[in-house]
């Protein structure tokens, strides 16, 4: 059955983190209109123009990364980088949406930081999990990757 949308939906960009400590790597339980009860990394939408985070014209990838761990979890985070690029669509969601999703990884800039459940209506808590021991289900842009063979440890 395909999807009409009634009017074109702007496509959402998004920044997905692999946090990795060691062998492992942070995910939360989603409590979302989008995905929810799924565990995903920490994600968020890149944002533009916001003023209340002083950052114009708009955050770059890296920032993004920083701030949505930073707000999701309280986390400082380094060597920030880039890793692929997917494209996903949500038809089975409450509203349908298109998300291009910006894999990062990154190491914790203190190693004994502990993260913080700081949006407690959004993650019902943060756990470190082995790639080859991922909790299910899957968050559908992390699934997909998964799926595809993905892995976000450097060899
Ligand atoms: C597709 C997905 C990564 C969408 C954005 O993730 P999110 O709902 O966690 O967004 P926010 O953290 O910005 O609220
Ligand atoms: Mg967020
Ligand atoms: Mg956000
Ligand atoms: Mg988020």
């Amino acid at each position: 059955k395909t999807v009409v949308a009634e009017t074109a939906a702007p496509i959402k960009v998004a920044v997905v983190v692999c946090l990795l400590r060691g062998k492992k790597v942070l995910l939360g339980r989603r409590r979302s209109s989008l995905g929810d009860s799924t565990y995903s990394l920490i994600s968020g939408h890149l944002e533009f123009d916001k003023l209340s985070y002083s950052i114009l014209p708009s955050e770059s990838f890296e920032e993004c990364a920083t701030r949505e761990v930073k707000e999701e979890t309280s986390l400082d985070i380094d060597n920030i980088e880039l890793l692929t690029v997917t494209n996903n669509l949500f038809l089975n969601e409450v509203k349908p949406s298109q998300y291009v999703a910006i894999f990062m990884r990154a190491v914790l800039a203190d190693p004994h930081q502990e993260p913080q459940n700081v949006e407690p209506d959004f993650c019902d808590g943060w756990e470190w999990y082995e790639w080859d021991n991922l909790p299910k289900p899957l968050f559908w842009p992390l699934e997909k990757v998964v799926q595809d063979g993905f892995n976000p440890f450097p060899n």
